[in-house]
């Protein structure tokens, strides 16, 4: 018996090791991605260098506030129609009440100016099926809204006015609309499903052409069965928005392949321009990342992008903010912030005040937040590095700043550094070499900082120490 069981491990692990060495073959997939890596074309250059950008979801889940009845929602505040306590048919005659009389755009595109985002993602329809600009292929819009008058036009312009790139958001689940399907079972399913989906592309057609100045779509709602089955559909339609608006930004979000894989197709390859995933979670290290472009999305409490009377759990600082932003620069990605507007079109005195502080900090540092990517140097305990892409400078935003007030850095080999400065003041630091390739940059005595700061590094590449011939065997 013993040895039936040592023979078959043996084999097992004759197997696994076999495997490991045969390169697996592609599967033959007519709807997966279309490309491996990174885009490369200009549009995409500039997406990759916003650093900073302003989620906004507004509706009229924004109208209940995460309540109803006095009785306080526990989920995500946009969410609410799908909780038991609120009667559908209730929720669905909101749209009787939106009427946001003093929203002004221009004073939101002034502000995610003053903070220094660089580009905007704007909820046009969410998973209620409200939609916020005056839509042909539906009466749910605002229209039907004592408000009227077109929202994501108003927005559009304003933020587009700003320099502010404009990324328009939609849910592809439509809950209410009446040929909406989770999954299709029945013949019938597919008859309404197929219909759905010419609503759905219509809509979006919709959109492009109602904001040309629109640079992608945020797609959202595509994790239920109807959408894993229509791998074929989704693979037209982006090909479809993109023949559009040649440039077009799409993420992983939409596509899934004829397999119902999403994000990634069944061979591993992101189907998207860029991973959407991140979605209130940053990766650990720059291989979580698998060498595609990203962005995260994140709540400043700790869930629900709808406006909320009460936010749940702990609400994020400014400085945590901040310090989010340099861990998703320094790992490649941009860091969404979102912001919850009232029903009336005001922002809450927290996010104003978020809003107003990292402006004024990336007011003095934003050199080490646009523009910039993974530097891939030695990461440190004090903070994280940024490199300018395309030029010969790294940023150190130093977040912990150790007692002894000396940094160490260790630069990747091809690099020496030249000089350290500090970006606020432009004071050139004096730097202590170490062994290993190892360095401390010495702070000035005496100096307290109080806020996240960066130090400059100009940098000269050197060229690799030439291998010195074969290693002496040890
Ligand atoms: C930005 C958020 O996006 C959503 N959902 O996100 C996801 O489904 N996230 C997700 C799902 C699977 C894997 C990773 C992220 C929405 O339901 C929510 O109301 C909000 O608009």
């Amino acid at each position: 018996k013993l040895f039936t069981v040592i023979a078959v491990c043996s084999l097992f692990s004759l197997n696994t090791t076999a495997q490991s060495t045969v390169k697996k073959e592609p599967i033959p997939l007519q709807h997966g991605a279309h490309r491996t890596g990174k885009r490369m074309d200009a549009d995409m250059a500039k997406w990759r260098g916003y650093g900073l950008g302003q989620f906004i979801h507004w509706g009229l889940y924004s109208i209940l506030e995460g309540k109803y009845k006095g009785k306080y929602y526990n989920g995500a505040a946009e969410w609410i129609r799908s909780w038991k306590e609120v009667p559908n048919a209730e929720y669905d005659v909101l749209n009787k009440q939106f009427n946001p009389a003093t929203f002004n755009a221009t004073a939101w595109a002034k502000m995610a100016k003053q903070m220094g985002v660089k580009y905007l993602t704007f909820t046009t329809k969410h998973h209620d099926g409200f939609c916020l600009w005056p839509s042909k292929y539906t009466d749910y819009t605002i229209e039907s809204s004592p408000y009227k008058k077109d929202i994501v036009k108003e927005v559009v312009d304003a933020y587009t006015k700003e320099g502010i790139d404009v990324y328009l958001y939609f849910s592809i689940m439509d809950w209410h609309h009446p040929d909406w399907r989770y999954d299709l079972k029945t013949k019938e399913d597919s008859i309404a499903f197929d219909r759905f989906k010419l609503f759905t592309k219509n809509q979006l057609t919709e959109l492009l052409q109602r904001y040309p100045q629109t640079k992608g779509l945020w797609f959202d709602g595509t994790w239920d069965n109807s959408w894993k089955k229509s791998g074929a559909f989704t693979d037209s339609l982006e090909q479809y928005l993109k023949s559009l608006v040649p440039g077009l930004i799409i993420g992983s979000r939409l596509r899934a392949d004829e397999k119902g894989n999403r994000h990634v197709d069944a061979n591993g390859v992101l189907m998207g321009d860029y991973e959407q995933g991140w979605e209130r979670k940053i990766p650990k290290t720059y291989a979580d990342v698998h060498g595609n472009d990203w962005d995260c999305v994140m709540t400043i409490p700790e869930n629900g992008w709808g406006y909320a009377e009460k936010w749940m759990g702990h609400w994020k600082t400014t400085n945590e903010l901040i310090e989010m932003t340099a861990q998703c620069v320094s790992l490649g990605g941009n860091f969404v912030v979102n912001f919850g507007p009232k029903a009336d079109g005001s922002f809450r005195k927290e996010e104003i005040a978020n809003a107003k502080e990292i402006g004024e900090w990336m007011k003095i540092n934003s050199d080490a937040i646009y523009n910039c990517e993974y530097a891939g140097w030695e990461k440190q305990d004090w903070g994280y590095y940024t490199k300018k892409r395309g030029e010969d400078k790294v940023y150190m935003i130093v977040f912990n700043v150790p007692l002894s007030g000396s940094l160490k850095i260790k630069p990747s080999a091809n690099y020496v550094v030249e000089k350290a400065t500090l970006l606020e003041g432009k004071q050139q630091l004096s730097t202590e070499k170490l062994d290993y390739g190892a360095s401390f940059i010495q702070l000035p005595k005496g100096k307290t900082f109080v806020k996240p700061f960066v130090i400059v590094l100009d940098i000269k590449p050197v060229k690799q120490q030439e291998e010195a011939g074969p290693k002496a065997k040890t």
